[in-house]
C-alpha cells in the first residue's frame, strides 16, 4: 500500500508535502519521494527510506514551487530499487510527472502496447510508470497546446478504458495543474480537502484524510470511483468529473481491517468505528459460539487491533489490558521485504509484560493473521510470560489468496491459512483456541456507516477479484515473480537513482 499526496498552494509547498508523508508513512516505508514545480521546472528528491531519512533539509531548500507531488512506497510490482521509487516522470507531452497507490494487472500487456502503438519507453519493472506513460499518452492524444480540466478528464477516460486494476493517483502537468483519479471499482482510497489562506484557497489530494487533518485543510470529500479532480496550477480552479463509463463502489476492505490509520475518513466511514465494530461482531460470535468460556483477559496485539480489542473486550465484559509493550521506534511488520526481516522485528517490536499473562487464561487479539509471522511470535511470547491458556481472535476472517491490488502478499503458500482449516491454523500457530470474524460481519461493520457500500474487495478472503481479470495463470505467474525467494534476488540487484534534477 502505498501513500500520495498532491498540493496547489500560493506558496512553496514542500514542507505541506513533506508533513503530509510523515502523516502517511503507515502506507509505504521502502521509499519516499517529493517532486515539486516552480517557474516550469520540476524538482525531485526520491530515494529508499522513510520520509525523513530520505528528505532532509538540505533537499527540501531546493525543492522549489508551489505545487507538487509526494509519494510513500510499499512495493508490490516490480522491485524495491530506489530506481522504482515515485514520483515518476516523463518529459512528453508538457513534463508530467505521477504518484500512484494501487497495482495494475494488466500490466504487461500496457507495457507491450505502449511500445508497439504509443513508440514509448518504459525504463523499469514498476507498473507506475506503465500508468503515467498510459496517461501520457491520453494527454498528448487531446493534441492540444493548452490543457484544460476537460482534457484532463478525457485523459482519465481513456485511462479507464485501457488500465485494469487498482489505481489512485496523483499526475502534475508542468505548467497546467494536478489531475488526481480512482479507478472505477474505487479499491484504494483518494480524498481531497481545502485552506483558507490570505492568498486564497489552497487544495490538496490525499490517499486519507489524516494528512488534511494533520496539515489544516478541511476535507472536502472521498473522490468517487471512476471520478478525476482537476486542480489548475494557480490554485484558481478545482474541477470534479465522473469519468468511468461503470464505475461502482468496490473498496478494498483491508484498508479498514489493517492498512489505513484509525482517524482516516475513507468512503465517509471513520476507519476507527469500522474497527470498533468488528471488535463488537467479534464479541457476539465468541458468545455465540462458546458461550461458556473462561477468557480472564482480553490483550491486543500492538498497534492496529488495539481498537478492534478494547471494543471486543467491552462486549464480553472481560477486562482489557495492555501486555505487550511495543517498541515505538520499529516500523510497521507486515510491510517488510522480507520474511527475515519480518520476523525479526516482531520480536524487536513487542515485548510481553509478565503481569498481565501470569496464570491467566488469554485471549490474543489482532486484526487479521496473513502470513501467522506475528501471531505465532506472539503466542509463544505469551506463554513464556506465564499465561495458562492462550486463545487468539482475529477481526478479519481467514485469509487464504493472494492479493493483486497493491498488498503485497502474492504467494499463496506464504499464507498461513491457505489450505489448512481454522482447527489447523490454531494448531500452527499454537493456539489454544481461535476465531476467526465472518466475512458477513466484517462488511457490516463497515458498511453499517456508509450504506453505499454495496461490495467490497474481499479477494484474500474469498479468491474473487472485483475486476474480473484474474485467473489461474496470472496467479501462478505472480507467485513466480514475486514470492519472498524471487523478491531476495531480484533486491540484490544494483541499486540507481535516475538523474533529474534529483538533489542530493
Ligand atoms: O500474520 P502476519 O503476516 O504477521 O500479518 C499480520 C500482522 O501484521 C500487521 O502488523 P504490523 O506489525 O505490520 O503493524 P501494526 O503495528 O500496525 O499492527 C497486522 O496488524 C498483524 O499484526
Ligand atoms: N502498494 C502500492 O500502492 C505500490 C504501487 C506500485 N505498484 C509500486 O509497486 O510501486
Ligand atoms: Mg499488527
Amino acid at each position: 500500500m502505498c501513500g500520495i499526496v498532491g498540493v496547489v498552494g500560493h506558496s512553496p509547498v514542500n514542507q505541506a508535502i513533506f508533513d503530509a508523508l510523515t502523516v502517511l508513512q503507515h502506507r509505504g516505508q521502502d521509499a519516499a519521494g517529493v517532486m515539486t514545480c516552480d517557474d516550469g521546472r520540476l524538482y525531485l528528491r526520491k530515494n529508499n527510506g522513510l520520509v525523513r531519512d530520505v528528505i532532509r533539509t538540505r533537499h527540501m531548500l531546493r525543492l522549489l514551487g508551489s505545487m507538487g507531488i509526494g509519494h510513500v512506497r510499499y512495493p508490490t510490482a516490480g522491485s524495491s530499487n530506489s530506481a522504482e521509487s515515485q514520483p515518476f516522470y516523463v518529459n512528453s507531452p508538457f513534463g508530467i510527472s505521477m504518484a500512484h497507490n494501487g497495482n495494475l494487472t494488466n500490466a504487461r500487456q500496457l507495457r507491450e502496447e505502449l511500445f508497439r502503438s504509443d513508440r514509448r519507453h518504459i525504463n523499469t519493472d514498476s507498473d507506475s510508470e506503465v500508468l503515467l506513460n498510459i496517461f501520457a499518452h491520453e494527454i498528448a492524444k487531446q493534441g492540444k497546446l493548452h490543457v484544460d480540466a476537460d482534457d484532463a478528464f478525457a485523459a482519465v477516460a481513456g485511462v479507464h478504458q485501457r488500465v485494469r486494476g487498482a489505481y489512485a493517483a496523483v499526475a502534475m502537468i508542468i505548467g497546467y495543474g494536478i489531475v488526481a483519479f480512482r479507478d472505477p471499482n474505487g479499491i484504494r482510497p483518494l480524498c481531497y480537502g481545502r485552506r483558507e489562506t490570505d492568498d486564497g484557497v489552497e487544495y490538496m489530494v490525499s490517499s486519507e484524510s489524516v494528512a488534511l487533518d494533520c496539515l489544516g485543510f478541511e476535507r472536502v470529500r472521498d473522490v468517487a470511483p471512476g471520478e478525476a479532480v482537476f486542480i489548475s496550477a494557480d490554485g484558481k480552479q478545482l474541477a470534479t468529473r465522473q469519468c468511468a463509463e461503470q464505475p461502482r463502489y468496490a473498496p478494498c476492505i483491508f484498508e479498514y481491517v489493517y492498512f489505513a490509520r484509525p482517524d482516516s475518513i475513507i468512503d465517509d466511514v471513520l476507519v476507527h468505528e469500522a474497527r470498533l465494530r468488528m471488535g463488537e461482531r467479534l464479541a457476539d460470535k465468541i458468545l455465540r459460539t462458546w458461550p461458556d468460556h473462561d477468557i480472564d483477559v482480553v490483550i491486543p496485539i500492538p498497534d492496529t487491533s488495539r481498537t478492534a480489542a478494547l471494543q471486543l473486550a467491552y462486549a464480553l465484559g472481560v477486562k482489557y489490558a495492555e501486555g505487550f509493550m511495543k517498541n515505538r521506534y520499529i516500523g510497521r511488520t507486515f510491510i517488510m521485504p522480507g520474511q527475515k526481516q519480518r520476523k525479526k522485528s516482531v520480536k524487536q517490536k513487542l515485548n510481553p509484560i509478565p503481569f498481565e499473562f501470569i496464570g491467566k487464561n488469554v485471549l490474543l487479539v489482532d486484526d487479521s493473521i496473513v502470513r501467522g509471522t506475528t501471531s505465532g511470535e506472539i503466542i509463544r511470547m505469551a506463554r513464556e510470560a506465564g499465561a495458562r491458556r492462550v486463545y487468539f481472535a482475529s477481526a478479519a476472517p481467514a485469509v487464504r489468496y493472494p492479493n493483486v491490488y497493491g498488498i503485497d502478499m502474492p504467494a499463496v503458500e506464504e499464507l498461513i491459512a491457505a489450505g489448512r482449516s481454522e482447527a489447523q491454523v490454531a494448531e500452527a500457530i499454537g493456539a489454544d483456541r481461535l476465531v476467526y470474524q465472518d466475512l458477513a460481519d466484517l462488511e457490516e461493520a463497515v458498511r453499517v456507516a456508509n450504506p453505499k457500500l454495496a461490495h467490497f474487495d474481499t479477494s484474500c478472503f474469498t479468491g474473487e477479484y472485483v475486476t474480473g481479470d484474474i485467473d489461474g495463470a496470472y496467479l501462478r505467474r505472480l507467485e513466480t515473480e514475486r514470492n519472498d525467494q524471487a523478491k531476495l534476488q531480484r533486491d540484490g540487484e544494483e541499486d540507481s537513482v535516475p538523474e533529474l534534477y534529483n538533489v542530493s
